[in-house]
């Protein structure tokens, strides 16, 4: 088969592995890239429909395993995203198909890991080896259900929760490009951060009951990696912006199949709808027709508008699910697969001007050419050649020029420099215009007496732009009616009106402070002095209420008022503490002092369960060395067997060994429950350790909020460090940690896995404390929410009925021991 052009949407199509493969309806190419279908023509009506199917794709993946699929079909499209180019990598199929899995895979198995904890592993790693950029990863993710868009980075608590945020959440476009208004992107700076991310979105993802899969998804996901490269190396405004989305959409399916009802039946019309949509959108972006197709009809097309073909890297993966029964689903999806790969994808690079830094760029760049200027002017013996910008004084003596050229009175404007000519030229401009107005001005009082109050004051601001204009553009031009700016030359006029509102305001003041006068009045003293003699009247010298005035008047207003009550100095962290678990930590700690105290009772059981146990043991062990002895004996005196050939025992014989069961039954049904006691003890220790940080982390706060950000000077080098009262609450024989200890050394046998795990474990730890908070004080521990990572802690016993496997339990006190074979 030729090769297929390049520019082109990559398909591929993986099975999911299956006992009943239908390989009389459908076969694998050799190739592995060509899938052959024969259906059955129809026995009893004349069947004119097409029953054979040869599709060709770019690789098809039959019983291959996760690895391979990401280096096959993905690894390469997130190389070139970390390059800039944008990318997509979707699941497509019908429900039960494996897209979540090949997406996804479990969370639970690293080795069965899916394409997204895999691409984040990459890119990770490959951006540790690019020294020459430095990297920003943010992290999206979109959930499309019933088409309405969930963030599913943020918690949502209820219902309310949830159609707030759909309210909140829109679809925009700049520039071609598509972006989701009010959806979270998370900054991820590791490869452990972007998996709690990911599982953390995964967690909140809407899961419906089907008939085909109970576990299977009913919305589209979409998890988008942005990814933006500078270089590290130089300065250059340019940088690239890059989008990865990682698409698992919903299965597509056909309703009578799935006998749904109800919200399944709602679920499952609103993914057929977006799925038809998509096929719409691709038919007409492979016919190349971008705009015959409103991509706005859904959500899902009109968010994934930029990420199919065209300026993107797509790739698609069409799952099938190769059974007779699914045939139809199977032909449907390799319809739309081999669609798909039809339409073109041109990748380009998306570079991005940073203005900051472009600013920065051309102002070193002025910063050059102007000391070349002057090395320049220094060779040609201009030495008093000026290129700087005009300072204040030199545009007043221009201005003065200016005028006396203008009166006759002086000849020549002397000018140095390109900057003094345009400074000319703006002054000349505004001595034009005031005259113009002076003119009108006369005019008016000649004409027109009544108006003269407004023109005066038109006349004012005027005439204060004169130098204001020059001063803001350095004669450069700029802002010629001098309304925007603070400082300048400001009129008579206008001086005498600024002072008069000022007083007004000020006494406002007064009036509105007349309950405490001695130190508003002497403040109002302070600000009615006049300007020091010799500093020009300018806007910025003219009186005004002064920062540290105000505040002085609002200190002691508050003091009036008194509303300041707190001590100058803090209490002590210890003393706060107290106070904060009497008053706004109550709830937290009581939840923490009643953990601990169902712990201590669930210790005290362990240990005596532990007790019996031993006990049982030492008597077991006892019985069976009296029941052996009987034995030997009865086998030295030659054994009586009765007439069915059974062998005969003495009473005490058979007295022993009914003990021996009895004691055997005993210990197995003590040492179950001492088993799960231990699972409980791990887990309320768990509880308790997280109540205490949630205490310690509240109480910072509060203290920070109650004391320390009050600008309150009272020394607090001496107070109680936090670690100091966390040691007074550390709990002794943290499982907990323990456990996590034991991982990471375990793990490190294997580094790459490491992120994963340790986001995993974040992720449990999160779900168990967060539903014990919800909860309240914990009473029983539900084994369903035992994490899987922490059942693989507890040693896994297999005593059957050998005796010699029963094992003996050490204890010390309270605290439990590992046990001993
Ligand atoms: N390649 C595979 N290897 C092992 N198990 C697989 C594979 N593909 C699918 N499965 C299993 O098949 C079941 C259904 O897969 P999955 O949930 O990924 O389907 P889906 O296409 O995402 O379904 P839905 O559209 O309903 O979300 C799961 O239990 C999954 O573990």
């Amino acid at each position: 088969m030729p090769q297929r052009a390049s520019n082109k949407v990559k398909v591929y199509v993986r099975t999911r592995p299956t006992n009943h493969f239908a390989s009389e309806v459908l076969a694998i190419g050799r190739d592995n890239k060509t899938v052959n279908l024969h259906r059955a023509p129809s026995q009893n009506i004349i069947d004119n429909k097409v029953n054979d199917w040869i599709f060709h794709f770019d690789g098809v993946f039959n019983n291959v395993n996760q690895e391979d699929i990401f280096n096959a079909v993905a690894k390469d499209v997130i190389h070139q995203t970390l390059d800039g180019y944008n990318g997509t990598i979707m699941c497509y199929g019908q429900t039960g198909a494996g897209k979540t899995h090949t997406m996804t895979g479990f969370s639970e198995s690293y080795q069965n890991r899916g394409i997204i904890p895999r691409s984040l592993q990459y890119l990770y790693q490959e951006i540790a080896t690019r020294q020459e950029f430095s990297y920003s990863i943010r992290i999206a993710y979109l959930e499309i259900y019933n088409d309405q868009m969930c963030d599913l980075l943020r918690t949502l608590n209820s219902q309310s929760d949830y159609q707030q945020q759909q309210q909140q959440l829109s679809i925009g476009e700049d520039s071609g490009l598509v972006y989701v208004k009010g959806l979270s992107y998370r900054l991820a700076n590791s490869e452990e951060e972007a998996l709690n991310l990911l599982f953390e979105g995964e967690t909140n993802r809407a899961i419906g009951q089907h008939v085909l899969n109970k576990q299977s998804s009913r919305s589209h996901c979409i998890f988008t990696i942005l990814i933006e490269r500078r270089s590290a190396v130089s300065s250059t405004e340019k940088y690239t912006m890059s989008k990865l989305n990682l698409v698992d959409l919903a299965g597509s399916e056909r309703l009578a199949k799935t006998n749904s009802e109800g919200v399944t039946k709602r679920e499952a019309t609103f993914i057929n709808k977006s799925l038809s949509f998509l096929e719409q959108a691709v038919l007409n972006l492979s016919d190349k027709k971008p705009n015959s197709h409103n991509c706005r009809s859904s959500k899902l097309t009109h968010a994934l508008k930029d990420s199919i073909g065209g300026r993107c890297n797509t790739v698609m993966i069409a799952n099938i699910w190769p059974e007779l029964q699914q045939l139809e689903e199977t032909i449907s999806t390799l319809r739309f697969a081999s669609r798909m790969m039809c339409v073109p994808a041109e990748p380009t690079v998306n570079e991005v001007i940073d203005p900051i830094k472009a600013i920065e760029n051309y102002k070193r760049e002025n910063k050059l050419l102007r000391d070349e200027l002057a090395l320049h002017d220094s060779m040609v013996q201009r030495t008093n050649a000026a290129h700087e910008s005009l300072s204040e004084q030199q545009l007043y003596e221009i201005e003065n020029q200016c005028r006396r050229f203008i009166d006759g009175t002086l000849d020549d404007i002397e000018v140095k420099s390109l900057r003094q000519i345009q400074a000319v030229f703006n002054t000349m401009r505004n001595i034009c215009r005031i005259t113009e107005k002076d003119a009108e001005k006369k005019c008016r009082e000649r004409y027109a007496p009544a108006d003269n109050q407004g023109y005066d004051q038109q006349s004012g601001h005027k005439i204060s732009g004169i130098t204001r204009g020059a001063n803001n553009a350095n004669g450069l031009g700029g802002d010629l009616d001098g309304q925007n700016f603070a400082s300048g030359v400001s009129s008579k006029d206008q001086r005498g009106a600024k002072d008069g509102s000022l007083k007004t305001a000020r006494n406002k003041k007064q009036n509105s402070t007349t309950a405490k006068p001695p130190v508003a009045q002497a403040n109002n003293t302070k600000a009615k002095s006049p300007s020091p003699p010799g500093v020009k009247p300018t806007g910025l010298n003219a009186p005004r209420i002064t920062t540290t005035d105000e505040e002085q008047l609002k200190e002691t207003s508050e003091a009036l008022d008194g509303k300041d009550q707190r001590p100058n100095t803090p209490p002590g962290r210890s003393a706060a503490f107290e106070e904060f678990k009497q008053t706004r930590g109550s709830n937290l700690n009581r939840i923490y002092v009643e953990n601990k105290e169902i712990t201590a009772t669930k210790k005290k059981q362990f240990a005596e369960f532990a007790r019996r146990i031993n006990q049982t043991k030492a008597e077991l062990d006892q019985t069976r060395s009296r029941a052996e002895q009987k034995k030997n004996e009865r086998l030295s005196m030659g054994e009586f067997l009765n007439e069915n050939g059974e062998t005969i025992i003495d009473e005490e014989e058979y007295e022993l060994i009914s003990k021996l069961q009895d004691l055997k039954g005993t210990y197995r049904t003590d040492y179950e429950q001492w088993k799960s006691l231990k699972s409980e003890i791990t887990y309320c220790q768990n509880l308790v350790a997280q109540c205490q940080n949630r205490l310690l982390q509240e109480f910072d706060i509060w203290y920070n909020e109650t004391y320390v950000n009050e600008n309150n000077t009272g020394d607090v080098g001496d107070l109680a460090s936090p670690s100091k009262i966390k040691s007074d609450y550390l709990v002794l024989d943290d499982a907990a940690e323990r456990f996590e200890r034991m991982q990471k050394e375990l793990l490190l046998t294997d580094l790459d896995s490491m992120p994963f795990r340790q986001a995993q474990m974040k992720t449990n730890r999160r779900h168990v404390f967060d539903a014990a908070t919800a909860q309240g004080p914990w009473r029983q521990a539900p084994a369903a929410t035992v994490t899987s990572a922490n059942r693989t802690s507890y040693f896994e016993l297999n005593y059957d009925d050998e005796q010699e496997s029963l094992p003996s339990i050490f204890t010390n006190g309270n605290q439990q021991k590992s046990m001993v074979r």
